[in-house]
C-alpha cells in the first residue's frame, strides 16, 4: 500500500507516526477545550448572583452530543463517537466542578451502569442501599444529582421511583435508557454443576424466569435487594464454600471477580431499563425534550377521558401514562404522564393549563432532554 500524495509506503512505523502527531494535536484541542471550559465555570461563577451556580448543563450537552453525532462521516460510528466526546465533556465538568452522583447501589448496579453512561466516568460516585435514600441525599444537597430506575421493558414500572415524587421537591433533569444483560455468575472456586441457590433482584429473576425454569429448575431462587449485592454475597459465600450463584451484570462481574456460567441469560433480548437523573433544577429546552407530570385525578366518571383527550385535540405525543392508588382516597388514582415537549414551550402551557382544569392536582416533575445515548 501507498501513500497516493507522497508517493511513500504507508509501513507501520509511518502510520503510528502519523498517529503520533494526530494523537498531540487531539490532546493540545482537549486540553484547549478544558481550558475554555474552566473559563465557563469562572463566568457561572460570575453571573451567579444569589442563586446556587448550576455547572451542570444537561441541555447544552444534549445538544453537543447530537451535533457530534449529525455531523459524523465515519468511519466511527455515531455512537461510538458520542461516547468519545460523553467522556471529554465528562472530564471538562469535572474540572469546572466534580459531581458526586447518588445511585441505587451498592458499586456494581445497573443503575451504576446508567450513571456513567449520562454522566461519563469522571464523576463521584455515592451508592445508596435504596430509592428513598438516592431521593433523600440529593434533597438534602449531599449528592448534585441521582440515578434511579423508573420502568423495564419486560417488568414494567419500578412503582417505588415513581411513589417517590409524590412528596420530593426533586425534578427530573434527564433520562437514560440501558440495554440489560444478565449472566449468571459464580466464584472460580465453585462447581457451577453443585449450585443450589440462585441470587439476584425480584426484577433480574422476573426477567430470566424461562431461561431459569429450563436449565435451573432445582436451585432455589432468592430475592435480594440488588444484583450486585447478589454478586457481593456469592463471592463472600464462596468464602464458606457454599454453593450459590448470582444474576447480575457486567460490572458486578468485574468488581466482585467472579466467573460467567452463562451470559446474556435474560428472557428477552431487547431488555432495556430506562433510569431518570433527578436533581434540585429546571433544565431549559434542548430542542428534544420529554415532559413529565404527576396528576391527581377527580374521583369522577369520566376523569381518565377528560386528562387524555387534550392530548389528542392538541396534536401531543404522550410517550407513556402510569396509574397508581392515590393513598388520599379509597378509590382515587394519581396518573404519571410523559410527553414530548418541554413544559415552557406554547403548546405545553395550553395543555397544562386544561389538564389544571380537569385534575385536582397537576405537578410537573420536570422537562428535560430525550435520551441522545
Ligand atoms: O457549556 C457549559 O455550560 C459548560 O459548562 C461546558 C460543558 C462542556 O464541556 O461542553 C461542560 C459541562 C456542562 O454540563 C455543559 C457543557
Amino acid at each position: 500500500m501507498t501513500n497516493k500524495k507522497m508517493d511513500v509506503p504507508e509501513t507501520l512505523p509511518l502510520l503510528r507516526d502519523r498517529i503520533d502527531a494526530i494523537d498531540n494535536e487531539i490532546q493540545q484541542l482537549i486540553n484547549e477545550r478544558a481550558r475554555c471550559a474552566q473559563k465557563v465555570a469562572e463566568v457561572k461563577l460570575a453571573d451567579q448572583g444569589d442563586e446556587e451556580v448550576v455547572f451542570y448543563r444537561p441541555e447544552r450537552e444534549a445538544q453537543v452530543l447530537r451535533r457530534v453525532m449529525e455531523r459524523n462521516l465515519g468511519p466511527l460510528g455515531n455512537e461510538e463517537m458520542a461516547r468519545i466526546f460523553r467522556q471529554v465533556m465528562s472530564s471538562c465538568l469535572a474540572l469546572e466542578k466534580p459531581m458526586r452522583i447518588a445511585f441505587l447501589g451498592p458499586e456494581g448496579t445497573y443503575t451504576q451502569q446508567a450513571a456513567i453512561k449520562h454522566f461519563g466516568k469522571s464523576i463521584v460516585s455515592a451508592p445508596m442501599a435504596a430509592i428513598d435514600e438516592v431521593f433523600r441525599e440529593v434533597e438534602s444537597g449531599s449528592a448534585n444529582y441521582g440515578v434511579v430506575p423508573v420502568e423495564n421493558s419486560t417488568e414494567g414500572v419500578v412503582n417505588h421511583t415513581l411513589d417517590s415524587f409524590r412528596d420530593s421537591k426533586l425534578k427530573i433533569c434527564g433520562e437514560v435508557e440501558e440495554r440489560i444483560h444478565h449472566h449468571l455468575l459464580v466464584a472460580p472456586s465453585i462447581n457451577p454443576d453443585e449450585v443450589t441457590h440462585i441470587y439476584s433482584h425480584q426484577q433480574s429473576l422476573a426477567q430470566c424466569r424461562a431461561w431459569l425454569d429450563r436449565y435451573w429448575p432445582h436451585a432455589e431462587r432468592v430475592a435480594v435487594n440488588s444484583n450486585a449485592e447478589a454478586a457481593k454475597m456469592v463471592s463472600e459465600s464462596a468464602r464458606n464454600g457454599r454453593s450459590v450463584a448470582a444474576i447480575a451484570g457486567e460490572i458486578a462481574c468485574e468488581l466482585y471477580g467472579l466467573t460467567k456460567v452463562s451470559s446474556n441469560i435474560e428472557d428477552r433480548p431487547d431488555n432495556t431499563t430506562r433510569f431518570l437523573i433527578i436533581g434540585h433544577q429546571d433544565v431549559p429546552e434542548s430542542g428534544q425534550d420529554k415532559t413529565s407530570l404527576l396528576i391527581s385525578a377527580k374521583n369522577e366518571a369520566g376523569a381518565l377521558y377528560s386528562l387524555l383527550e387534550p392530548f389528542k385535540r392538541l396534536g401531543v405525543s404522550m410517550t407513556r401514562l402510569e396509574t397508581r392508588p392515590s393513598l388520599m382516597s379509597k378509590w382515587g388514582y394519581i396518573f404519571y404522564i410523559d410527553f414530548e415537549g418541554h413544559y415552557q414551550s406554547e403548546i405545553s402551557q395550553v395543555l397544562i393549563k386544561e389538564l389544571q382544569a380537569c385534575a385536582s392536582e397537576v405537578k410537573v416533575l420536570g422537562s428535560y432532554p430525550i435520551a441522545v445515548l
